[in-house]
């Protein structure tokens, strides 16, 4: 049976004001929100990071377990009608979901948890833990964002158009995060989340 855990254990405490604390990194897809998250890890182990689950199949070098949990769209389905996710949404073909036990848990014994998902999922955390620090990260320019999604060169030029249709709605929601920080130059960018979570 599933653990379900109630708002309370997510609180902060005076002791110790980052524990059990739910931070939410968003922003249009090819941002830069994946390595961001990836050199923010590096720098700071104790943080935990979400491993959501998808639809999406898996890229080269992707790893089932590690990069997500690369699931079906029947079982993905499945696990929506079981409440195993704590927001989840659909996100340009594909579904993405936030395991509820694994990050509940994680929160309940006093981590740091970082959950690095689209603007969908986002306001649906912001809804339900209204305590989670929201963070937006933003491109210097829309030119920028589209050469650094070609750039990556994992997208289909379908998946490109319906990424950066997507990226226009959701930079116009960036002023309904508790942070906006724009990754220009990434090590400022970096900086500026660490100031966000540490001080
Ligand atoms: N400050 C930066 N300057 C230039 N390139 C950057 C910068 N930050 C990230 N990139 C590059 O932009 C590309 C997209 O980055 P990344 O995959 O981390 O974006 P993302 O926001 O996680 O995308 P998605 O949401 O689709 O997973 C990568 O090739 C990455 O190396
Ligand atoms: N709502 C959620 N969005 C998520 C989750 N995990 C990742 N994402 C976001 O999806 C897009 C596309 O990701 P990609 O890996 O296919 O490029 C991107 O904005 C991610 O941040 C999740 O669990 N829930």
């Amino acid at each position: 049976m599933m653990q379900v855990l109630s708002i309370q254990n997510c609180a902060t405490t005076k002791e110790n004001p980052l524990s059990g604390k739910l931070i939410i990194l968003t922003g249009p897809s090819g941002v830069g929100k994946g390595t961001l998250m990836r050199s923010l890890l590096q720098r700071h182990p104790e943080l935990y990071y979400s491993v959501s689950a998808t639809t999406r199949p898996p890229r080269p070098g992707e790893v089932n377990g590690e990069s997500y949990y690369f699931v079906s769209r029947s079982k993905f389905e499945e696990l929506i009608a079981q409440g195993e996710f704590l927001e989840s949404a659909e996100f340009a073909g594909n579904y993405y979901g936030t395991p509820r036990e694994a990050v509940l848990n994680q929160v309940q014994s006093g981590k740091l948890v970082v959950l690095e998902i689209e603007l969908a999922g986002a306001r649906q955390i912001r809804t339900s833990f209204p305590e989670a620090l929201s963070i937006f990260i933003l491109p210097p320019s829309f030119e920028e964002l589209e050469n650094r999604i070609r750039g990556r060169g994992q997208d289909s030029e379908e998946a490109i158009a319906r990424r950066l249709q997507r990226a226009k709605e959701e930079i116009q929601a960036a002023d309904e995060f508790d942070i906006q920080i724009v990754n220009d130059d990434f090590e400022a960018a970096l900086q500026a989340i660490e100031v966000a979570l540490f001080g």
